[in-house]
């Protein structure tokens, strides 16, 4: 999963009724933003990381993210070197917003490692 998401919180969502929630009371029409950016359990068990989200609306294509991301990421380190111009360390500082933005836009080389005709 992505170290940095887009956003750090989810949309908002509103609780119906009183319930408790990891021994937290919550009461109804509580609205709850999440923090989509730390920890590791990543199917809605543990609510310090969902970037799924979690519970009844939790993305249903989790299953089929979890199949394909891998494929994608060994698709792209298969078929491209990855640099940066000056084979400087990519800076991970971050922008202060809403959204989360880079300090310093990300400048990378990707070069084919493959046969031209493997690329159409
Ligand atoms: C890395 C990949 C993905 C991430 C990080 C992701 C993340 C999310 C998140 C955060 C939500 C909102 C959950 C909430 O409201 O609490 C969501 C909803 C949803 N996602 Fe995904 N998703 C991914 C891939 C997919 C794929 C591959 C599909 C379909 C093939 C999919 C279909 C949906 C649908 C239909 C919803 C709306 C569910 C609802 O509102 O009941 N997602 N997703």
């Amino acid at each position: 999963m992505r170290l940095y998401p887009v956003a750090p919180l989810q949309l908002p969502h509103q609780s119906m009724e009183d319930c408790t929630v990891s021994g937290y009371h919550v009461r109804a029409g509580t609205q709850h933003f999440v923090n989509a950016l730390k920890d590791i359990d990543l199917r809605g068990q543990n609510f310090e990381l969902i970037p799924f989200g979690s519970g009844r609306r939790i993305c249903p294509g989790i299953s089929f993210a979890f199949q394909v991301m891998p494929l994608i990421l060994a698709s792209l380190l298969h078929g491209f070197d990855f640099a940066t111009p000056l084979d400087e360390p990519v800076d991970m500082e971050e922008a202060k917003s809403l959204t989360i933005n880079r300090a310093t836009p990300l400048k990378a080389l990707l070069t084919p490692r493959l046969s031209a005709s493997l690329y159409d």
